[in-house]
């Protein structure tokens, strides 16, 4: 491991000691996300979004491999600090980003509205999951490109019917409007700082129920 001289270690589950740092950290708890999704359906733009508030429009530029950035969330107090990983949809690269699954706490599994076969492409992409992740892996399913209503040829409820037959939480967001991508993030740092760091007595969190409360809805309708 590298760092620099006095920063804290983390442990392998990413627990940050408390003691032996000339210095407070500055996160509590740190998790590994993925953003998965056939290429072009804008996980690099959803990133993007979260990381710096911007779209990146214009020409696409395919990802090559695998890139990663941080960002620091507080919630209920605790600073989590996700390391996300966004991945080529392309499948010439499976094999490289297969063997970053293993590590993930949380995937966030992405489709496009407007492209029914990254849609269709979902159920492999679950059982890609299943074969290569942690079993206890947090996965949420989101619909991007909400923003684009003359395009559409996902329902929303076809996404919600998706997930409800996987057992996973699930959302339309726009990484060029910006609409629910804070909120996909928010909630997967809820989630694994509730795992990480349940406290006796307090009520269980579920993530779910905590997106279906928060999330906005497409201005444009949700039928084609
Ligand atoms: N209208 C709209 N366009 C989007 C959105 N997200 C991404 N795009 C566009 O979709 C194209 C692909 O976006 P990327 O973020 O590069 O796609 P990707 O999933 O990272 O693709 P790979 O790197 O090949 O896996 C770009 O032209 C983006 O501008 C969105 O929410 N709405």
């Amino acid at each position: 491991m590298t760092g620099k001289p006095g920063a804290a270690a983390a442990t392998r589950d990413g627990e940050v000691p408390k003691l032996s740092l000339p210095c407070s950290p500055s996160y509590d708890l740190t998790r590994k996300v993925m953003l998965l999704g056939d290429s072009g359906v804008g996980k690099t733009c959803f990133l993007i979004q979260f990381k710096d508030g911007a779209f990146l429009s214009g020409t696409f530029i395919a990802t090559v491999g695998i890139d990663f950035r941080n960002k620091v969330v507080t919630v209920d107090g605790v600073r989590v600090k996700l390391q996300i990983w966004d991945t080529a949809g392309q499948e010439r690269f499976r094999s490289v980003t297969h063997a970053y699954y293993r590590d993930a706490q949380a995937l966030l599994l992405l489709y496009d509205i407007t492209n029914k076969s990254s849609f269709d492409n979902i159920r492999a992409w679950l059982t890609e999951i299943h074969e290569y992740a942690q079993r206890d892996v947090v996965i949420m399913l989101l619909g991007n490109k909400a923003d684009v209503s003359s395009g559409r040829v996902i329902r929303s409820e076809d996404g919600e019917m998706l997930a409800r037959e996987y057992g996973v939480p699930f959302m339309e967001t726009s990484a060029k409007t910006g609409m629910n991508v804070e909120l996909a993030f928010l909630a997967i740092a809820k989630e694994l700082k509730y795992r990480a760091r349940q406290q006796a007595g307090e009520p269980s969190f579920q993530i779910r129920d905590y997106i279906e409360s928060q999330k906005k809805r497409p201005s444009c309708c949700s039928f084609l």
